[in-house]
């Protein structure tokens, strides 16, 4: 965990920050009170640890870095109250999170990477590709400011904005874990989703992390030729082989799976697609999540008609699938995942 040199603290389990104190001639109690100060108070700066000593203090800012995102826009939603932020980082990149309230309480949707590889074809975070991965750290702190800013205890967070986690693996696992440990904000593992496009070794992998953590799979499409249009990663694994990792994970963890299905006018939205979908999944216990697409300016796909979206869930519940349609938050305020980034480059650009 170094950047430039520094040490980036707050991606540091307990037991490796008390290794950080000790190799810099400090007590290892030290180490507990500095990650209480990152990962309980949630402060930005070693100045507000105020129990350490000055010249403690001194030692951090000279060899570790505080990861700390500075909010550069929200956009409010007067639907439903649904913000979205955009968040500088120290390199000058910008992410988004998006924070919704709940009845059962507020979810944060975090970004994984700076942009995505995967070239999914409706959606903006990959527009311009990958820029890079996020830290531990920097996927922390999405959800540390957002609860500091809005004032309100986060209580699910999902993984599902921008970036594709499983192309980020060893960061994501050390996110979780520090995310739902004791002595961090101590999120329930179940309270976690993680979503992929479908990435095999990825889902295998995560089945044998002794995890609690909900997996969700952008499915999109009950055969690999239909699939295969709407997200190029289907040319690199089946459907078969996909399913079956699902099926891996659901019985090495007996956590219960979410299939995400973005419904596209005249691609994927017909009855005999609804059939297909139904006879793939039938005995995987699954859930089915239907979104209704979000259409980007970049690209020419259009929303299913509400008849169609309607059709298309009611033939799954008479088939067995337990069903629902995501309800769209924030639909006043640049929906799609990647947009608000993308708008905010591309006003740079011109600026
Ligand atoms: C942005 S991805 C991030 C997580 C991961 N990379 C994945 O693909 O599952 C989260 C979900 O949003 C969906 N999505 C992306 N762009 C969308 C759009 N314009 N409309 C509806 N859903 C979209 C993706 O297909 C995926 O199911
Ligand atoms: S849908 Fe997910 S995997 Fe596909 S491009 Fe978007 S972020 Fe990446």
């Amino acid at each position: 965990m170094e950047m430039d040199n520094k040490t980036d603290i707050k991606s540091l389990y307990l037991p490796e920050l008390e290794e950080c104190m000790r190799q810099r001639g400090e007590k290892a109690f030290r180490a507990k009170q500095i990650f209480q100060w990152m990962h309980e108070k949630l402060v930005t700066d070693f100045d507000e640890m105020t129990n350490l000593p000055a010249s403690l203090r001194e030692k951090l800012k000279e060899t570790c870095t505080l990861t700390a995102l500075t909010p550069v826009d929200v956009k409010v939603s007067a639907i439903d109250g649904t913000r979205k932020y955009l968040f500088g980082l120290a390199d000058g990149n910008v992410i988004e999170s998006v924070w919704m309230k709940y009845h059962h309480g507020n979810s944060v949707c975090i970004s994984s990477q700076v942009g995505c590889r995967m070239g999914c074809r409706f959606c903006a975070s990959t527009l311009d590709g990958l820029e890079r991965n996020l830290t531990p750290s920097e996927m922390l702190d999405q959800i540390y400011r957002i609860q500091t800013l809005t004032g309100e205890r986060v209580s699910n967070v999902v993984v599902m904005g921008s970036g594709e986690p499983m192309d980020n693996y060893d960061n994501l696992i050390r996110f979780v874990r520090l995310l739902s440990g004791e002595k961090g904000l101590n999120i329930s593992q179940r309270n976690i989703t993680v979503s992929t496009c479908g990435i095999v070794p990825g889902i295998l992998k995560l089945s044998e992390e002794d995890l609690q953590i909900t997996l969700a799979l952008s499915l999109h499409a009950p055969s690999d030729e239909v699939r295969k249009t709407l997200m190029p990663i289907a040319n690199r694994y089946a459907l078969k082989d996909v399913l079956s990792a699902c099926r891996t994970y659901f019985e090495k963890t007996g956590r219960r799976l979410t299939f995400e299905y973005s419904l596209v006018r005249g691609v994927n939205d017909n009855l005999e697609e609804a059939r297909a979908l139904t006879a793939l999944i039938k005995d995987l216990h699954g859930h089915v999540n239907l979104i209704p697409v979000n259409p980007i300016k970049e690209r020419d796909y259009v929303q299913s008609g509400r008849k169609a979206i309607e059709d298309f869930k009611n033939y799954l519940e008479k088939n067995g699938i337990n069903v629902t349609i995501r309800r769209e938050m924030g639909r006043d305020i640049n929906g799609a995942c990647g947009q608000l980034r993308k708008s905010y480059l591309d006003h740079e650009k011109e600026g």
